[in-house]
């Protein structure tokens, strides 16, 4: 579904007037197949949120391409309705002059959703993330970090997107909230078929709903592993990386 193709970016190292270029992805190359759960791992500063914005069309590669079922993903037309993101900051994901449900009309609307269909759209959306509809009138600062990353999910999903890219969306919540809504994750899953692309540096977290895992290196793929096959993986780096995470 996502063809991602030699893909590289660099960013300008050093200040203003420094020519010096940082290499953060090198020569990046995988498929993301339709419906399937991947996550992307690495250590800080390996460039997984870089690719993620990559995956996104927020940036442009300087080399390379990445297709969305055979069209370019800078194309917005491509992207629209098919790819959504939810981030690690729930709070700053909300406007926070915005109440629940005025946030989740937003991209109702932008889909062509008259008011009243769209109203009822939010009940069902908030329903399906845990939330009743008494949320609709809370605030931003109103919400726990739980309930306001439910808020985020239940945007990502009312395009009912082929995919979700979620970059250490679950992160920041702590234990028991982030099982319920990775739970919440994989339920959501199945009801909308769609896939996730699953950023973080979590190994426990990606193995809990994750069907393969991306692991990267210095801006480069080390390997590619499916969950089930994980204790195997075949670099040296890769061992120690999840031996170091795991422990
Ligand atoms: N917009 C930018 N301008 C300049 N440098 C950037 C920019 N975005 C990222 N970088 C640099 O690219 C490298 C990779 O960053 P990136 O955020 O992609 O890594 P990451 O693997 O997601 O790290 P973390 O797990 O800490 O979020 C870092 O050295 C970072 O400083």
């Amino acid at each position: 579904m996502l063809s991602i193709d030699r893909v590289e970016k660099s960013y300008k190292k050093g200040g203003m007037f420094s020519r010096e270029r940082q290499k953060v992805l090198k020569n990046v190359s995988f498929e993301f197949r339709q419906g399937e759960c991947l996550g992307i791992i690495g250590e800080s500063g390996s460039g997984k949120s870089t690719l993620g914005r990559l995956l996104l069309g927020i940036e442009k590669p300087d080399r390379g391409t990445i297709l969305f079922e055979g069209k370019s993903i800078e194309d917005r037309k491509a992207r629209f309705g098919n790819i959504s993101a939810v981030f690690q900051d729930y709070t700053s994901s909300i406007n926070p002059y915005y109440t629940v449900e005025q946030a989740m009309l937003e991209p109702l609307k932008l889909q062509g959703m008259v008011k009243r269909e769209a109203l009822s759209k939010i009940d069902l959306l908030l329903n399906q993330v845990g939330l009743n509809p008494s949320y609709r009138i809370k605030y931003p600062h109103e919400l726990s970090g739980g309930e306001a990353q439910r808020v985020c999910i239940a945007r990502a999903v009312s395009s009912k997107p082929k995919c979700i890219l979620l970059d250490e969306a679950v992160s920041s919540l702590d234990g028991t909230v982030q099982i319920q809504v990775l739970e919440l994750l994989k339920s959501l899953r199945k009801i909308y078929n769609m896939g996730y692309i699953f950023i973080t540096h979590d190994i426990k977290a990606a193995a809990y709903i994750c069907d393969r895992v991306m692991i990267v290196r210095d801006g480069q793929i080390e390997e590619i592993v499916a969950i089930a096959q994980l204790k195997d993986v075949q670099s040296e780096y890769a061992r120690k990386l999840l031996k170091m995470i795991i422990t």
